[in-house]
């Protein structure tokens, strides 16, 4: 075997001891160049496990195994030393029994597989302490993944020097082979684990290839061990996009959301405005760290290089940034169908094919029973590509944050947008925030839950301590004022007949205007007893084609609904007994006065 291309010595030894317990038939070092992705991607076509994707330049499909297709939550560990720091929402196992558990599964389990070697950096590499993690995988996918999702390979490896800290994170698909068996495209493990040990921040991942569960930068490292860091260090790892919007007369705001997985950052942090004069600027789509700068202000930086998008809906009118993202190529897609005229296709993308491959690799016509792509098939491409990205998505600093947005898909009571009166009462509509699950997740969709600051599946720790960490934010400001305006927004009211009530994607920039104008102190707004909604007559509304009373029910609150979401928010609340933070008590309190309920 070759020398190591580092003198770090803390990495070369675990590498060793990673091999000497996996048993791969070889170790690649990961470097990052261009050769090398060309190596990965068309060693993944010789097996049969990417197909190139003609019709758009450098790229490929993946058809995963049909039962290995998102985040298996269930299988999700938070492996603290105490279970208190873990806390009710998190799957909990004793850090020694997890050690020794996945020791067994991962002994031999790269035998007859390369493993790779990934240095990566979550962020700038400019950052005043950049944040390093080296993936050791025995998945080409993922290690090409790693390519378009982060910085990674030869410069991350100078820049960690001879003994830069960094987050060592373990994958392996538990799919050893035998001397003389053949594989399979999509190798994986019915046993799935995705451990994190927040205290030593190390990562685990076994049984799994899918992109949530293997690429383990993202939700594993840059949220859940993220928070805890967060926790510790003050300041924030969160579920966000991150954007720049700018008004007619050139001034510039930045704004978050954090909304569950499937229900819209990607889409708003692309989005096209529909209102003449205003510009949307992309910084990130998935996840933000945010942190006090020097001026007392939040700032949030995107840590990835990637999209990971959802492909189902994406099409030229919901986000066409996305489809000229994508179009540019290098991009890898999984699970979605392959058209004969060699391209992607998937349900939303506009006229379906008459024939096409779906992602089971069957024949597909739209006259098929099951959709042709997967509903959380996924497009993984670089954010370089982005035609509306912002020049500050490589600012280790970031960008200063006016406001932040909470959002979820909920059919009834949460009205299009809400904004908070302080930040205390943010913290609460984020704590208690609900939405109905999705298939990004492995699980039933459709079920309303809580997922609080759209952090339920990625929050490192107790949930209670982390809802205080929130609070204690906003006391840790110089000034309240510096603090981001917090918004509630739902994009997924239905009507009675269940269709949607707000036209959403590029018309959100009316709502983001109304948040602007907000912050601006200019928009009119009626004080309700959830917080500051906006008069039918505020919201820019021009040259759209929306019923008026359509308009009324999506900004309604309706005193019944919220009167029935109390219990529900109480008992969630109950779940943390002593350890919730008493103020989000006192904001419930309050709710139920302005409410009149008991
Ligand atoms: N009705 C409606 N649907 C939307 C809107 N925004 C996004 N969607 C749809 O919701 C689905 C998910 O949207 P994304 O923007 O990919 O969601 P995401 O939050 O980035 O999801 P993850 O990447 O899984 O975290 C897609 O099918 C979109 O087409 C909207 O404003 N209105
Ligand atoms: O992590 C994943 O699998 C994809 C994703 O962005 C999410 O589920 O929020
Ligand atoms: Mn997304």
């Amino acid at each position: 075997m070759t020398d190591p291309p580092t003198r770090h010595a803390r990495l070369v030894a675990w590498v060793g001891e990673v091999a000497e317990l996996t048993d791969p038939d070889q170790i690649v070092w990961c470097d990052g160049t261009r050769a090398e992705w060309e190596r990965l991607t068309s060693e993944l076509v010789a097996f049969g496990s990417l197909v190139p994707v003609p019709a758009k330049p450098d790229s490929f499909l993946a058809r995963t195994d049909p039962d290995d297709v998102a985040r298996v939550e269930e299988r999700t560990f938070i492996c603290s030393a105490d279970p208190e720091d873990a806390g009710p929402t998190n799957n909990w196992t004793a850090p020694d029994y997890m050690r020794e558990t996945m020791t067994g599964l991962y002994r031999g389990s790269m035998r007859g597989r390369t493993m790779y070697v990934v240095p990566f950096c979550m962020g700038s590499l400019d950052a005043e302490q950049p944040m390093f993690g080296v993936e050791l995988t025995d998945s080409a996918y993922v290690a090409a993944s790693m390519h378009i999702m982060t910085r990674m390979g030869a410069e991350v490896l100078e820049r960690m020097g001879e003994d830069a800290e960094f987050v060592p994170c373990l994958h392996s698909v538990g799919a050893p082979l035998e001397a003389g068996q053949t594989d399979v495209p999509w190798p994986c493990n019915e046993t799935k684990y995705i451990s994190h040990f927040p205290e030593s921040r190390e990562i685990w991942s076994y049984g799994s290839g899918y992109g949530g569960n293997s690429l383990l930068g993202k939700k594993c490292y840059a949220l859940r061990i993220g928070s805890a860091m967060g926790r510790d260090e003050g300041w924030l790892a969160e579920h966000m996009l991150i954007l720049r919007m700018t008004s007619p007369e050139g001034k510039v705001y930045h704004v978050t959301g954090a909304f569950p997985s499937a229900c819209g950052k990607t889409n708003l942090a692309m989005l096209e405005p529909t209102i003449p004069g205003w510009k949307v600027e992309t910084l990130g789509d998935d996840i933000a760290w945010l942190r006090f700068g020097e001026d007392g202000r939040l700032w949030a930086s995107n840590p990835e290089f990637g999209f990971f998008g959802v492909a189902p809906g994406t099409d030229y009118k919901t986000n066409p940034n996305a489809m000229r993202t994508i179009e540019k190529g290098h991009t890898l897609f999984t699970n979605v169908a392959l058209t004969d005229e060699g391209d992607v296709w998937w349900e939303g993308m506009g006229e379906p094919p008459a024939h096409a491959t779906d992602w089971k690799g069957r024949d597909w016509t739209p006259q098929s029973e099951e959709p042709s792509s997967h509903p959380n098939s996924r497009f993984c491409t670089p954010v370089k590509q982005c035609p509306v990205l912002a020049d500050e998505y490589d600012d280790p600093r970031g960008v200063p944050i006016d406001a932040i947005l909470f959002g979820g898909r909920r059919a009834t009571t949460i009205p299009l947008v809400t904004q908070a009166r302080d930040w205390v009462h943010g913290v609460y509509m984020g704590a208690t925030l609900s939405s109905e699950t999705t298939a990004a997740a492995v699980g039933r969709v459709g079920v309303v839950r809580r997922d609080p600051m759209a952090m339920l599946p990625f929050i490192g720790y107790n949930a209670a301590d982390y809802f205080g960490h929130w609070i204690e934010m906003g006391k840790a400001a110089t000034d309240e004022a510096l603090m981001p305006q917090v918004f509630y927004v739902n994009w997924f009211r239905r009507g009675e007949d269940g269709r949607f009530l707000w036209p959403g994607f590029g018309e959100n920039s009316r709502v983001l205007k109304w948040v602007v104008e907000r912050l601006e102190g200019r928009a009119e707004a009626v004080e309700t007893p959830i917080g500051y909604c906006p008069t039918p007559e505020s919201l820019d509304v021009d040259g759209l084609d929306l019923d008026e009373a359509d308009l009324k029910a999506a900004l309604l609150v309706d005193h019944e609904e919220w009167a029935a979401e109390v219990p529900l928010v109480e008992a969630w609340f109950a779940r943390f007994g002593d350890k919730l933070p008493a103020t989000l008590w006192s904001e419930l309190d309050a709710l139920k006065q302005r409410l009149d309920v008991r």
